[in-house]
């Protein structure tokens, strides 16, 4: 067929919908005024986390809301004297020089109000980085807790990326609940000084500001809709982004012609995500319309009771410029109240994701026993084991029974999709069986705590991390020993590797991240031997290798094997392998098919069976 020949266009990617049976927009059922009661919740819980932050700050910032309010008080009483002595009888110089105490008030008054603002944005700055830095550190730490199963179960992934809008909007948090309070403290105060003017303007305008208020909230629940019907796209398109562009997939993407495809999808899912916010556009213009109209009719209203005030005498002219000024300055605050209450609300839906994703990751933390186990692990025992993904129809793992103890290697050969990977995970206690037990030197998994099982393993997954650490970093994993370097190097010498790390420019301390300024790259084999050399630097008791020299050169793989059957006396060793000529390695072969041990025993044994085993191995050399 010639190049290109019958090409069609590309699938469009699947339409995602977050909000499936595993969440609920909390927004479907939520009244107005439900919505506006959240309010003093999120003010005080912002209260409590800045409090736990940095209480010096919380004190200023409080002073400093305090002395805007009291500034804004002083002003417009000031502004009435220095009204009543301009406005008054006698020569003019004399009138100015009545009203000059009460200028210099209000110029004081001004210089402490704008000092107020500048320190209380001092303090904001503050506390704003580490409550960010808390919330997203929060999370992290949540997600590394839930139990691996968990994170396999639908929604868990959505719910996480909507969980992260939480963390963005902990940035503006702090500021919105001090321009929240300041406005509320500024209201009260003129208010306080418009009804002494007549009670009369203060209702009005209210009416002028409530709809602007009402109009606020429903944009923010818009705002919120569009972003909740895009979260699942987001996630996806995220991901996406990050496989395009990682350097680890350069070759593939280029060679396989797929930058169209990924160009096309990105920009499909965008498009997808973008007609979802412009949806929503035509409805916030008509939020917004009507809330101003009406609001406008209200604030005319306003004006036009205050000249009636004037000119039918019940408000003095002299004190006529102190209520303009007064309804002035209670609007500006009103609509600031009005604004950020509306900010603080939006903020709280996407606290209330955050929240709800804690709660998950608690509810799905491990729930286990605290035994702990006191010396080396010598035997662990699998009765009737079995385990069934989230949402799979058949078990992974069926029914099965074995029993490994120190000194021993065993094998786990099978198809693809057999069960083995998933066994080794029980076997680790990585996951809890359904069904059956797992137990280590005698006690059920369920029952010891989890740190206990892991300090004393050491595990090479089938798709092990490439961590953009230093070399010792990517051997130690973050728990450096006593001796130094002396046991990272006898690692990185156990898999063949000395040499390649004397070659990199900072040898040990060499950054591995190609993609990182001043990093360095390994090839696919010297990585697979890098995470051999972590598990082999951890002395665990049990060693389980997945597959662990599926990329290696047959000197590697030689070098591992060896050195894997050298150590074998101290620990259990569990190797999953689709070469099966490794497995001569082992004391003992399990052969799984279906979630199920169907043979057993040694290489020699099997090859003899006449079973699976022997079937694959007939297969392997038959080219
Ligand atoms: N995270 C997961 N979520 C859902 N199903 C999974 C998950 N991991 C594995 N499975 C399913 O469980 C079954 C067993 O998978 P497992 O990875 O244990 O097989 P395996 O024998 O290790 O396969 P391979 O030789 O391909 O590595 C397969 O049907 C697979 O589709």
């Amino acid at each position: 067929m010639p190049v290109g020949a019958g090409r069609v266009a590309p699938p469009p990617p699947a339409e995602l919908r977050y909000g499936g049976k595993y969440s609920k927009n909390p927004l479907e059922e939520a009244a107005f005024a439900a919505m506006v009661r959240r309010l003093p919740s999120v003010l005080s819980r912002t209260a409590r986390m800045a409090w736990a932050i940095d209480r010096q700050a919380v004190l200023l910032l409080a002073g400093c809301q305090l002395a805007v309010g009291a500034g804004a008080a002083v002003q417009l009483t000031a502004t009435a004297h220095a009204m009543r002595a301009v406005f008054g009888t006698g020569p003019v110089p004399d009138r100015l020089h009545q009203a000059l105490p009460a200028l210099l008030v209000i110029t004081v008054a001004a210089v402490i109000s704008r000092t107020a603002t500048a320190l209380s944005s001092y303090a904001d700055g503050l506390i704003t980085p580490v409550l960010t830095t808390e919330a997203d550190s929060s999370l992290v730490a949540a997600v590394c807790r839930i139990e691996a199963a968990a994170r396999a179960e639908d929604g868990c992934a959505d719910r996480q990326e909507a969980a992260e809008m939480g963390v963005v909007r902990s940035h503006v948090m702090v500021q919105d609940a001090t321009r929240l309070t300041a406005a509320v403290i500024r209201m009260v105060t003129a208010s306080g000084v418009l009804t002494v003017l007549h009670p009369l303007l203060l209702p009005l305008l209210l009416l002028a500001v409530v709809p602007a208020g009402v109009g606020a909230v429903l944009h923010a629940r818009v705002t919120y809709e569009t972003h909740y019907a895009n979260v699942g796209d987001r996630n996806v398109r995220q991901n996406l982004r990050g496989w395009a562009t990682s350097a680890k997939f350069t070759d593939e993407i280029r060679a396989n012609t797929m930058t169209g495809y990924l160009n096309f999808w990105y920009r499909t899912i965008s498009e997808r995500i973008d007609a979802r916010t412009l949806t929503a556009a035509p409805r916030m213009l008509r939020i917004v319309l009507a809330s101003s109209a009406i609001g406008g009719i209200f604030l005319v209203a306003t004006w036009a009771a205050l000249a009636w005030l004037v000119s039918t005498g019940r408000i003095e002219p002299a004190i006529a410029g102190t209520a303009v000024v007064a309804v002035q300055t209670t609007l500006g605050a009103l609509s600031q109240v009005v604004i950020y209450g509306a900010a603080m609300f939006h903020t709280s839906l996407y606290l209330a994701d955050m929240d709800s994703f804690l709660d998950y990751a608690d509810r799905h933390a491990p729930r286990r026993g605290e035994l702990t186990l006191t010396g080396p692990v010598t035997e662990i025992r699998v009765e009737e084991a079995a385990y069934r993904y989230p949402g799979k129809e058949s078990p992974a793992v069926a029914g099965v029974s074995l029993t490994v103890r120190q000194g021993e290697i065993l094998a786990l050969v099978g198809e693809n999709g057999s069960g083995k990977s998933t066994l080794v995970r029980l076997l680790a206690g990585i996951f809890l069986a359904d069904k059956g037990t797992v137990s280590w030197n005698g006690e059920d998994v369920t029952r010891l705590d989890p740190d206990t099982l892991w300090v004393r393993s050491g595990l090479v997954p089938q798709s092990f991390a490439q961590w953009p650490l230093s070399v010792r970093d990517n051997v130690t994993l973050g728990q450096p020993r006593e001796d130094g370097d002396v046991l990272v190097r006898e690692a990185i010498d156990a898999v063949g590797l000395t040499e390649a790390v004397h070659q990199l420019p900072a040898g040990l301390d060499t950054l591995l991240a190609r993609d990182v300024w001043g990093g360095s790259e390994f090839s696919g084999g010297q990585w697979q031997r890098l995470a051999c050399a972590r598990a082999l630097y951890r002395r665990a008791g049990l060693l389980i290798l997945d597959e662990p020299t599926s990329e290696m050169d047959a000197r590697g793989e030689h070098t591992i094997l060896r050195k894997i059957k050298a150590l074998s006396g101290d620990c259990i060793t569990i190797v999953v392998t689709h070469q099966l000529v490794n497995t001569k390695i082992a004391d003992r072969i399990l052969v799984m098919d279906h979630g199920r041990i169907t043979e057993q025993g040694t290489y020699d044994q099997l090859a003899a069976g006449g079973g699976l085993f022997a079937d694959l191995l007939a297969l392997s050399t038959d080219r």
